[in-house]
């Protein structure tokens, strides 16, 4: 079965790229091939103009998929430690990194705690975290915010914010929220049927309100078959 057709995306430095699209569209598929977890028949990603998919690539790329995936009777501090060792990282930063992203996503209280015991949406954003240990510069989220309550919502959408503008990583995220589109993204796609049929800029001067409408009125149709 092909899935995927004819995608050609380009993901600029220091920005926030949201992909929308109805279930089954085709976006997990391809955030898993840009992760490296998928191989795909044909087609290419190139990495600042040298071809990809070596060991380098996974230095530089965070990947949270949609369904946290852990280490069984690990607390958050031990998860997020195993994965620093994985990257080789220095023990004693990863200590003060893996204390910093707890406290940043509201998950400070819950360092000892093993993940079979935190909440869902706790165990989501541990999975974000995880997926920040090795400062990625370029972070790929498989809907994020999703099944997150407001509060936490917000410290995930501030911290993708901190991360595009201070820390200038590059950000392709999935979403059926259009309210992580107004926060987050510099460039937008919306994927039907596993084509991107709707491509484009997003940044401050774009956000018109006649933009904003064209995608939700784009969204709908691809999604619930609105007329545009
Ligand atoms: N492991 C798999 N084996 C076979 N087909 C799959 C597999 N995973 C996904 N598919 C198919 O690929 C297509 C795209 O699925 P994908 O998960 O990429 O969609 P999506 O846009 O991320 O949807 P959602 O919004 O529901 O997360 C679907 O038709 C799905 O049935």
């Amino acid at each position: 079965m092909q899935v995927l057709r004819n995608i050609n995306l380009t993901l600029a430095p220091k920005s926030g790229f949201c992909l929308l699209g109805p279930n089954g569209a085709g976006k997990t598929t391809l955030l898993k091939i840009l992760a490296g977890l998928l191989i795909p028949d044909s087609g290419f990603i190139f990495l600042r103009g040298e071809k990809v998919h070596s060991g380098n690539y996974r230095q530089i790329i965070g990947y949270c998929p949609q369904t946290p995936i852990f280490w069984k009777n690990l607390n958050c501090t031990e998860q997020l430690l195993f994965m620093s060792d994985l990257y080789g990282l220095n023990r004693k930063s990863a200590r003060a990194k893996s204390e910093y992203l707890l406290k940043t996503l509201g998950l400070e209280e819950k360092a000892k705690t093993i993940v079979q015991r935190l909440s869902g949406g706790m165990q989501k954003r541990l999975n974000l975290a995880i997926s920040l240990i090795h400062d990625p510069k370029i972070l790929i989220l498989d809907e994020p915010t999703a099944n997150l309550d407001m509060e936490s919502k917000e410290l995930v959408r501030s911290l993708i914010n901190s991360l595009v503008t201070n820390d200038e990583v590059s950000i392709l995220y999935t979403t059926h929220d259009l309210e992580d589109v107004d926060l987050i993204s510099s460039e937008i796609g919306i994927m039907s049927k596993g084509n991107l049929v709707f491509q484009s800029e997003f940044s401050e001067y774009g956000k018109s309100e006649s933009l904003r409408k064209k995608i939700k009125d784009l969204y709908l149709y691809h999604t619930r078959g609105d007329e545009p």
